[in-house]
């Protein structure tokens, strides 16, 4: 059996050229790997705690200095000699070496990426995919993407409020299908753009980030380029959002400041808003339609967008299994999104896969708006078998190794290729 014998950290650049954690593993029996951490943007408020250094002096305070100091100095101690195939037990190891319920002192990022490339070691070390050895004796179920389109909110600072007009090729019986349809309707998106002299300039995630008249003229745009894309709306493609609405929810009040509605909202207001567009347009996923601590808000959210969208909390559980549990006994979603930087460790990720498995609830395996080349996230969609993954737009390398690593694990599954049947129908 191999042990840990060193783990290290430095810093590496994500998409947005910031500083981020990278660790890299080594065991005795030679092995060396790294793996590194995402960083989000529009971030909860109930997330782990990603350490940044209050050093304005270089990259504005945003360094990671402190964290990558941490791997050496905290976690290293805590998992050097345990064996990195034993994935619970390094990451208790890691919990309690941090010590905190936020993972404040080591750093949810210094952490997660000791977790991660761990994982990758001990894969490694039994000569098999990642995926493969988190899944356990499970069989793997690849991932049917919803592809970002069009970004507003924090990721555009453009003009919508609304923070990602995604696509899922709902129709696609395979991961290839569903990327080739989606790339159709990002060249055709671009044309349209093109021709109404509008910027195809790209957003953090790789989405068109046009200046459009409206959160409508955005899904027009989407619903005429899956037209132009020779795709039938709603059977082959429909579309997702993520309305991020924690973003735009003024704290005083608990409104909603729709400003390219030119409106301000309850959360019953909110409801009938996407109520409507549901109405006109296939939207069949509906992400952090209200905001973070507005649970009222989302049972009414469940009740009514829940019959025939899934209703997904990002903001809302920020991967954590006390808030997932609140969630499940009072109704308030019907599935949830899954960002390990939410929580900090791969173990706790798969348990919230398996709780959220266990109370009927979808799940989404997403990337950050900041991400690196790192692929794990891929295997970790298939391990996670929750049959959905939210990466980004298909145009940007650090999306792209994501997306890649799942054309790969395709040649790695065996006979289980084929994509789950999406289940939910436009309600026309
Ligand atoms: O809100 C989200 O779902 C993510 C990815 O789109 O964004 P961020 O990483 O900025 O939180
Ligand atoms: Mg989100």
């Amino acid at each position: 059996m191999s042990r840990i014998a060193t783990v290290r950290g430095r810093e590496v650049l994500d998409s947005r050229g910031r500083p981020t954690v990278e660790a890299e593993v080594v065991l005795d029996d030679g092995v060396r790997v790294h793996a590194s951490v995402p960083s989000g943007a529009s971030t909860g408020r109930h997330e782990a705690h990603e350490l940044r250094d209050g050093d304005l002096s270089r990259y504005r305070g945003r360094g990671v200095r402190t964290a990558v100091a941490n791997v050496r100095d905290l976690l290293e101690p805590a998992v050097a000699g345990l064996d990195p195939t034993r994935q619970e037990e390094v990451d208790a190891a890691l919990i309690a070496a941090d010590g905190t319920p936020e993972k404040s002192r080591a750093g949810a990022n210094a952490v997660l990426a000791v977790s991660l490339a761990v994982a990758r070691a001990g894969a490694c070390s039994r000569g098999i995919p990642l995926w493969q050895h988190l899944i356990g004796d499970e069989d793997p179920v690849m991932p049917r993407p919803m592809i970002n389109l069009i970004s507003g909110g924090l990721h555009a600072r453009r003009n919508l409020d609304l923070q990602d007009f995604l696509i899922v090729p709902v129709g696609a019986a395979t991961y290839p299908e569903a990327l080739e349809a989606s790339s159709a309707v990002i060249e055709a998106t671009g044309e349209i753009l093109r021709e109404r002299g509008l910027s195809t300039l790209h957003a953090d995630e790789g989405g068109f980030g046009p200046a459009l008249a409206g959160h409508r003229d955005a899904l027009e745009l989407a619903a005429t380029a899956v037209e132009r894309a020779g795709l039938r709306l709603g059977d082959d493609v429909a579309f997702a959002l993520d309305v991020a609405a924690t973003h735009f929810q003024d704290p005083a009040t608990g409104l909603y400041d729709l400003t390219a509605e030119g409106r301000v909202v309850d959360a019953a207001g909110m409801v009938d808003l996407l109520e409507g567009w549901m109405r006109e347009f296939p939207i069949v996923s509906i992400e952090d339609p209200l905001a973070e601590d507005d649970w009222d808000g989302w049972k009414l959210a469940s009740e009514r967008l829940g019959r025939s969208a899934q209703v997904v909390g990002d903001d809302l559980f920020t991967t954590n299994a006390t808030r997932l549990r609140r969630g499940v006994r009072d109704g308030a979603a019907n599935s949830v999104l899954v960002k390990m930087n939410q929580i900090g460790t791969l173990s706790e990720t798969l348990a919230l896969a398996e709780l959220a498995r266990a109370a009927g609830y979808g799940i989404v395996v997403s990337a950050r708006s900041g991400e690196t080349e790192d692929d794990a996230l891929a295997d970790l969609a298939v391990a996670a078998r929750g049959g959905q993954i939210k990466v980004g737009s298909l145009t940007q390398s650090e999306r792209l190794a994501k997306y890649n690593r799942l054309l790969r694990i395709l040649d790695e599954v065996g006979p289980h290729t084929a994509l789950p049947r999406w289940e939910w129908a436009w309600a026309r």
